[in-house]
């Protein structure tokens, strides 16, 4: 880690195209061994109905808690980085890709720029992010509404196909202590 402050995001990883799993397992990999990144709480693995384009396959789902000393645009930088080094083509508006990374939450940090909105404006109404989130971040209350994230999920439990996984993917990484 550099020496600037130690941030905790919470990021929501989906994948629809291709080996699923393997891409998830991976893109959690890459993501803890930058240097600046530690992945420290993985939430189950959900597979979900694709929502918005709806003619699509389902998904796998999941969140990430990291701590990370890199500041919220160099985030994204990375996180972008990572979804096209795993094969993501950027092409329609809520299709199909083999790996999505959102930014959902970065301390108590609220921003809307051209290139980045803290909070992920649309996580208040995705249960496919809501529900792994709420495992790893239930106390965690969002910034702008001030409703803790379980509040959040419970509002949308049960409104889409979300089902949790036997896949196990606790033990990608283990969590450091740095
Ligand atoms: N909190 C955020 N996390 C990730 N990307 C964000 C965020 N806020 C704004 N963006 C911008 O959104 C752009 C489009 O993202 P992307 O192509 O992943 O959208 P999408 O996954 O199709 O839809 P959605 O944004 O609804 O999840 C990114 O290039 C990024 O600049
Ligand atoms: N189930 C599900 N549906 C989606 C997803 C996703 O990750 N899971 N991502 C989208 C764009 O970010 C649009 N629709």
């Amino acid at each position: 880690m550099n020496d600037n402050p130690l941030h905790t995001a919470y990021l929501s990883l989906g994948s629809n195209l291709g080996d699923r799993e393997q891409t998830l397992r991976e893109a959690i990999l890459r993501l803890d061994r930058h240097p600046d990144i530690r992945v420290t709480q993985i939430s189950s693995v959900y597979e979900t109905a694709p929502v918005g384009m709806i003619a699509q396959p389902d998904f796998l789902n999941l969140a990430l808690e990291i701590k990370t000393s890199l500041d919220a645009k160099k985030l994204l930088e990375i996180t972008s980085s990572t979804e096209l080094d795993m094969g993501r083509q950027r092409d329609m508006k809520w299709g199909p890709r083999t790996l999505d990374i959102d930014i959902l939450l970065m301390d108590k940090q609220v921003m809307d720029t051209a290139e980045l909105i803290l909070p992920h404006p649309r996580m208040g109404e995705r249960a496919f992010v809501l529900l792994p989130l709420a495992e790893i971040a239930g106390a965690k209350v969002h910034p702008v509404t001030q409703q803790t994230v379980s509040d959040m999920a419970n509002q949308v439990d049960g409104k889409e196909g979300v089902f949790l996984c036997q896949i196990r993917l606790a033990s990608v990484c283990e969590p450091s202590e740095s």
